[in-house]
């Protein structure tokens, strides 16, 4: 499917630019989609999970069978498709953010919000989780700085808006992506 052609079909243009959720993995991309996509009356979805339903089987799995340069074409190719969507809420992968085709997806398509935390906090909130193979190693806190490190220029640069959600609860980080939204909007 040409991107060209979608640019140019009406369905392209009706309803409003999705908004892209970037970050670390543990940043709060599912949590506070969810949340947004709620209070926008907007559809959610999710990368990851999109991913899942279309393999039919989990995210390790996929590492298991085809390798991360598997996971990644696929991740590609899905996000080749759903970028296209309008009035859309999409969390995207923490590491779909690498592949240079995907940021060009990403920096045109719609508006993209970075939520950014450290690498303690990120730390805490996955460390209990199995289900992220990047950090199946001996030393994951290291391979969080690790990542961190590599994608940070990539998040920043292709952010439209960053927000910290280190600090404080779910519904201060979605009160505050609803204020800069309407700024946003505001200013046309
Ligand atoms: N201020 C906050 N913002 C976002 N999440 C928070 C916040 N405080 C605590 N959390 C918790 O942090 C976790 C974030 O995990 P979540 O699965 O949403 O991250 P993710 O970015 O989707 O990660 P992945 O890329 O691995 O899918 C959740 O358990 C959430 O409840
Ligand atoms: O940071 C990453 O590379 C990943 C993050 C998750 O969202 C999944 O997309 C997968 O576990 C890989
Ligand atoms: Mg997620």
């Amino acid at each position: 499917m040409q991107h060209t052609e979608q640019d140019n079909s009406p369905v392209r243009h009706t309803g409003q630019a999705p908004i892209f959720l970037i970050g670390m993995m543990g940043a709060g991309k599912t949590t506070i989609g969810r949340g947004l996509a709620r209070s926008l009356g907007r559809e959610f979805l999710d990368l990851d999970h999109e991913l899942e339903a279309r393999c039919g089987v989990s995210i390790p799995t996929i590492f298991d069978i085809e390798g991360e340069a598997g996971f990644r074409r696929r991740e590609t190719q899905v996000l080749q498709e759903i970028t296209l969507r309008r009035d859309l809420v999409l969390a995207t992968g923490g590491g779909a953010v690498v592949a240079p085709e995907n940021q060009e997806l990403l920096r045109t398509r719609g508006i993209v919000l970075y939520l950014k935390a450290g690498s303690d906090e990120l730390f805490r909130r996955v460390a209990k989780d199995k289900n992220r193979p990047m950090l199946l190693t001996a030393n994951p806190k290291a391979r969080i700085v690790e990542l961190l490190k590599q994608r940070e220029p990539i998040y920043e640069r292709l952010a439209d808006f960053t927000i910290e959600t280190s600090h404080g609860s779910i519904n201060t980080v979605l009160d505050a992506i609803d204020q800069l939204l309407k700024d946003y909007q505001q200013r046309g």
